[in-house]
């Protein structure tokens, strides 16, 4: 035989009762005895709450409430119930109305309202919505019969919370569900004590009934259906990709509901337990779905966790001081007078140190918990061995459960990897020594990212998703990125598991935020016509306040104002990946900043297109340092602007031309200047030499100046042009003193005993960087290991393409680092 619970939704509408009667048809198997269990129609318990509490003030306001029930109940039997067999369903219910309101004048006369009374209110909840679902199932040709709980739930006279007495009950139910031939439609959550007053079971009265029938009965199985596809890896509102847990310990049924999910109430479903009958979870509106099987047997699952879950809103409690230290009893005193004061305490954490206990307690109970406690170690305060009693407010926790962590080592490191990688901080953890939960205690603000975050880390079902921020989707290498992206995205999905989702884009003007990602299609006309007006501080303040895990702030601008905001972005363990040099190369003091905000925040910089654009010449140098090498000399050919220039100028071309075409190419910066003034390749030597250790600042680095005074000095790009167009018998003299003595003009940058210099050289056919060509850069590491012949890195050092593909492989290479 079998019992099945319905909850409060599935008997909430007349739709909803529909579905209930044909699950039900569905079920009933010949010679088999049928139990069904079912709540108040949803929301209508709480009504009678409030109900209560209105007539007890003498607020007759509960009579219009009552009303909309009533009202409720009865078109429910009129659209339910054929008309010929109506009217000894609705006599029965308004029959029950009556009795509410007879109850309710009498409250209202007393103007109080025991447990006991409310306890008979609640009852009329259930007695309301069994009668209707027996009814209905009559009228559709189903036997069935109304059972009373009262009559066969025996209890003791807690009211509120009543305590079963199974030996009678368990004899009431035997006798009564004794029929095969009927399906047995019983009043979830009341009972009666031995004076025949009704008494209620408490949370999760309804499904401790059908626990009760089901262990009287033995049941081969209980099935509770309710309103979602069973018990879930994680809260759906909070974790998009939360699935369906499809099988899972009693054990680990109990840890997750004692931390927030909410589906059932193990505790009572003990006695189903006792017998070893399996509970499954069902959705009463989706009745394909296999939902949940609570059962003893531990099984092997593909996941080292089964599920999270979490309280978002506690306050914890702080018991220190020196007096604790060896001193017997603190604890046992301290959970004598919270029990005194029924306080439930949620996860408790004591330091080896014996210095300190720290508790969670609902925020509700907090203040009147510091009271207690204030007054209970009175003395010891005084005397100075316990300090002042603290509490912290806006915490949550989070609980990772699972038996699979019993075999497998590593759950615990890899929660606290995940929170510190997203920089969440960790206030207070507890461990069971059944290894079942780990729980950590983190600030309010966090609690989404890091279900998220913790929820990626161990069902990597739907992979890693990095959310990305992208300052200047515009320009030319951040549009080039994006069409990259665009078009790997499948790819990195079927590949590597990996989501690139572009959560932010901002240019100068507007900026467009979708936790859910933007589009990749249509992007840039969204942004002009969608867009929302902002400054970058703005764009800065929303990816902070949005708080997703996993998150890149993108940089594709050659701006500086926009350097402030990296230290706070790093400080939120958001990492940044940029081809703008600006940062690396401002004063050493904020490069050296950065650099210590990575490292105690284990957060990432990435900055690979910084020198040579997408070729590693920074990941090499740094390859070298980390294992040990020493660098003895850098030479370089660092601009592929100058390097496209100096092989395509050319006598009788104009040097103007070539300089609007490298911008045409894509190799300039946004300001050509940058790079003819020596600028741009300033920076990057200074980079290499910082990469070094070596403390330099940009105007320590020696520059040759290629231009002239007129030319750096000139008001705009057109004014420059204007001037290069007037000097070009200088640029021409130039190259054709080179090829008459068969050498090329290049420009070299050096770094050699901590000194840093550039400027245009000549070298001839021997010289190694003599064969470059387009727009190639060249980077030579003399160092103790490559002594002889030196380490050369050497290719295409600008141009949109190669300079996003490198942005491009930070942000794949932060991936792994997130994983
Ligand atoms: N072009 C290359 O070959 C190359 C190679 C390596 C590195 N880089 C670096 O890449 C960066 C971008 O270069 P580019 O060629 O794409 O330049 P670009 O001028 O085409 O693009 C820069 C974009 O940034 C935007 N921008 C500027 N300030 C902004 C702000 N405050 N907020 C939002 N957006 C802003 C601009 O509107 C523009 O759309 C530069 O730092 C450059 O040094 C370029
Ligand atoms: N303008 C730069 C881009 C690469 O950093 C160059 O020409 O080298
Ligand atoms: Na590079």
């Amino acid at each position: 035989m079998r019992i099945l619970k319905f909850g409060g939704t599935s008997v909430g509408t007349v739709e909803s009762i529909e579905q209930v009667v044909k699950i039900i048809g569905s079920k009933k198997e010949n010679n088999q005895v049928l139990g069904v269990v079912f709540s108040a129609m949803g929301g209508v318990t709480n009504k009678l709450i409030e109900i209560g509490a209105l007539a007890s003030k003498g607020d007759v306001e509960y009579l219009n409430i009552l009303k909309t029930i009533e009202e409720r109940h009865i078109s429910a039997v009129k659209s339910l119930i054929a008309v010929k067999n109506q009217s000894a369903t609705t006599a029965k219910i308004k029959g029950l109305f009556n009795e509410i309101e007879d109850l309710l004048k009498g409250i209202t006369y007393i103007k109080e309202i025991s447990n006991r009374t409310m306890d008979l209110l609640l009852s009329f909840g259930e007695r309301l919505s069994t009668q209707i679902v027996t009814s209905t199932l009559n009228d559709r040709g189903i036997k069935a019969s109304f059972i009373d709980g009262r009559d066969i739930i025996k209890t003791d006279s807690t009211f509120g919370f009543a305590e079963v007495d199974f030996n009678k009950t368990n004899s009431a139910i035997n006798d009564t569900l004794n029929n095969a031939d009927l399906i047995y439609c019983v009043t979830g959550f009341i009972g009666s004590d031995q004076n025949q007053v009704t008494t209620t079971l408490g949370r999760g009265g309804s499904d401790y009934t059908a626990s009760i029938l089901g262990g009287a009965l033995n049941a081969e199985v209980i099935e509770i259906w309710t309103d979602v596809n069973g018990m879930m890896t994680a809260d759906p509102r909070k974790v998009k990709n939360a699935f369906t847990i499809p099988e899972i310990s009693y054990a680990e049924a109990m840890e997750l509901s004692h931390f927030g999910a909410k589906v059932i109430y193990p505790p009572s479903l003990i006695p189903a337990f006792q017998k070893n009958i399996p509970i499954r979870i069902l959705n009463t509106f989706d009745i394909t779905d296999k939902g949940t099987t609570v059962s003893k047997e531990t099984i092997q699952k593909s996941y080292s966790i089964t599920g999270i879950s979490s309280i978002d809103d506690i306050s914890l409690v702080n018991l220190q001081g020196n007096g604790m230290i060896g001193v017997a009893g603190v604890s046992a005193k301290l959970f004598t007078i919270l029990a005194d004061h029924k306080i439930s305490v949620i996860l408790i954490s004591q330091a080896s140190s014996e210095h300190s206990i720290c508790f969670a307690v609902d925020p509700k109970s907090s203040e009147i918990v510091k009271e207690i406690l204030e007054d209970g170690f009175k003395l010891e305060i005084q005397n100075g061995e316990i300090e002042q009693i603290s509490v912290q407010h806006n915490l949550s926790i989070i609980a990772v459960v699972g038996e699979g962590m019993k075999a497998s080592s590593g759950t615990s490191g890899k929660l606290f990897s995940v929170l510190g990688k997203n920089g969440i901080n960790v206030i207070a953890t507890a461990q069971g020594s059944s290894e079942l939960n780990i729980s950590v205690v983190i600030g309010k603000k966090d609690i989404s990212k890091a279900l998220n975050a913790i929820h990626e880390t161990f069902f990597q079902i739907d992979g890693l998703t990095l959310n990305l921020f992208i300052l200047g989707p515009t320009g030319l290498i951040g549009k080039t990125l994006l069409n990259q992206i665009e078009k790997q995205k499948e790819h990195l999905k079927k590949q590597k598991n990996l989501n690139l989702k572009i959560t932010g884009i901002a240019n100068t003007r507007k900026m467009i935020l979708n936790p859910d990602g933007v589009s990749l299609q249509n992007w840039e006309e969204n942004l002009i016509q969608n867009g929302e007006l902002v400054n970058l501080s703005e764009f800065i303040d929303d990816i902070q306040a949005l708080n997703l895990p996993n998150s890149i702030f993108i940089d594709c601008t050659a701006n500086k104002d926009i350097v402030q905001y990296y230290a706070p972005l790093l400080n939120s363990n958001i990492s940044i990946v940029t081809p703008n040099k600006v940062a690396n190369s401002s004063s050493f003091a904020e490069y050296e900043t950065l650099r210590n905000i990575t490292t105690k925040r284990n957060v990432k910089f990435l900055y690979e297109t910084n020198v040579g654009a997408g070729l590693p010449v920074i990941n090499t140098l740094q390859g070298l340092i980390n294992s040990g090498d020493t660098i003895i000399k850098i030479e370089a050919v660092l601009s592929g602007t100058l390097s496209f220039i100096f092989n395509t100028f050319d006598v009788g071309q104009k040097f103007v031309d070539v300089v609007k075409d490298a911008k045409a190419q894509g190799y300039t910066e946004p300001d050509p200047r940058e790079d003819l003034s020596g600028m741009d390749v300033a920076r990057k030597i200074l980079i290499l030499a910082r990469e070094t250790g070596i403390n330099l600042e940009i105007q320590d680095v020696t520059i040759n100046p290629l231009l002239s005074d007129e030319a750096m000095q000139a008001a705009n790009v057109e004014e420059f042009y204007k001037v290069l167009e007037k000097e070009n018998p200088l640029f021409e003299a130039l190259i054709e003193n080179a090829q008459k003595n068969g050498e090329k003009l290049r420009f070299i940058a050096k770094l050699e005993n901590g000194k840093a210099s550039i400027g245009l050289d000549k070298v001839d056919k021997n010289h190694p960087f003599y064969s470059l060509s387009g727009s190639e850069n060249i980077v030579s590491y003399t160092t103790e290991r490559y002594f002889h012949n030196p380490l050369v890195v050497k290719g295409p050092g600008a141009g949109a393409e190669v300079t996003a593909m490198g942005v491009f492989a930070d942000i794949i290479s932060l991936s792994s680092f997130l994983a």
